[in-house]
């Protein structure tokens, strides 16, 4: 039985629908994307995840059970926010949120060494998150979401903030848990990520999803609508090809846009009876194109 599977679930503030009716499964050792612009339900819908607000409507299970006091312990978030004390020691804070979620002060310590060392730097063990820069204190919130060894990881835009060196760092930590079995449900608005870490994905719109599923099996549900040629030399008349749209001459080729998938095998033919093909792809459409098609552009 799934880690998490959400059933339905519907959260209403006032007059206004925050989450309509939103059901999804993340598996052992699985990433599910949760994705949308501002205001889409993501947080609400990690939240209630969390036992932190109640849907009005919907089920959610653990494990085919639902919500028990004992999942604390199962369970990590990395909150949007952030949330951990400026002001209090680092390892005060960590070691005591681990705590809570039943760890021993001993194992709770060792856990937390051991992340401060692979992410190397032993020496924030003594320091104050107000001493750290920002995306060194989102390290820190990112250690203390997975310092009990959580089954169901919950990551509000845990890369946000990141400098490239780090976010490869904490990337290659959740592929890890993933492998190790960890449930990851994953907000962001970075359609590389995405596409790296997940295999499943939900795009919500104002609380509704609007698509949903296997990034693959997604993809193949749209049409493919970009040819990349590089060639030898230069190709005349690209434009005039029945089904192309655009062509965007780039320093080994073109870059064609097409209105009909058909087009492709036409500008093949063109290009070859001209000159040398190096390259040929027809793209598949990017999540960030799907994205945009399905939600607009309101995304940051
Ligand atoms: N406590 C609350 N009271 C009233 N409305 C709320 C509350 N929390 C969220 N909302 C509303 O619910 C909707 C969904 O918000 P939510 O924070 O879940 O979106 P999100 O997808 O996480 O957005 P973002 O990408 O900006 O973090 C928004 O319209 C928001 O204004």
């Amino acid at each position: 039985m799934e880690p998490l599977k959400l059933e339905h679930v519907f959260k209403q503030y006032g007059e206004k629908t925050a989450v309509n009716k939103v059901s999804l499964k993340v598996g052992e050792g699985e990433i599910y994307g949760l994705l949308g612009a501002n205001g889409a339900g993501k947080t609400t819908t990690m939240r209630m995840v969390l036992g932190l607000i109640y849907p009005d409507g919907g089920d959610i299970l653990y494990h085919g059970k639902p919500y028990h006091k004992e999942l604390t312990q199962q369970m990590g978030y990395l909150p949007e926010e952030r949330g951990l004390y400026p002001k209090v020691k680092i390892s005060d804070q960590i070691i005591y949120l681990a705590r809570l979620r039943g760890m021993s002060y001993q194992d709770a310590d060792k856990s937390l060494r051991y992340w401060l060392d692979r992410f190397e730097v032993p020496e924030y063990y003594n320091k104050r998150i107000e001493e750290l820069s920002k995306g060194n204190q989102q390290k820190m919130g990112f250690i203390a979401a997975i310092v009990h060894k959580p089954q169901i990881l919950i990551l509000d835009e845990a890369f946000s903030g990141l400098d490239p060196v780090n976010v490869e760092l904490l990337k290659a930590t959740v592929k890890e848990l993933r492998d190790e079995g960890t449930s990851i449900l994953f907000s962001t608005h970075r359609m590389e990520h995405v596409e790296e870490l997940c295999r499943e994905i939900a795009i919500l719109h104002r609380g509704n999803t609007i698509v949903q599923g296997k990034i693959k099996e997604i993809k193949n549900r749209y049409p493919r609508e970009e040819v990349i040629l590089y060639t030898s030399g230069q190709i005349n008349g690209l434009e005039s090809i029945p089904g192309v749209s655009s062509v965007e001459n780039v320093e080994q080729g073109y870059h064609i846009r097409m209105d009909t998938p058909e087009a492709a095998q036409k500008i093949l033919h063109h290009a070859m009876a001209q000159g040398t093909v190096e390259r040929f792809e027809i793209k598949e459409p990017t999540l960030n194109q799907i994205f945009i098609q399905e939600v607009g552009e309101s995304h940051e």
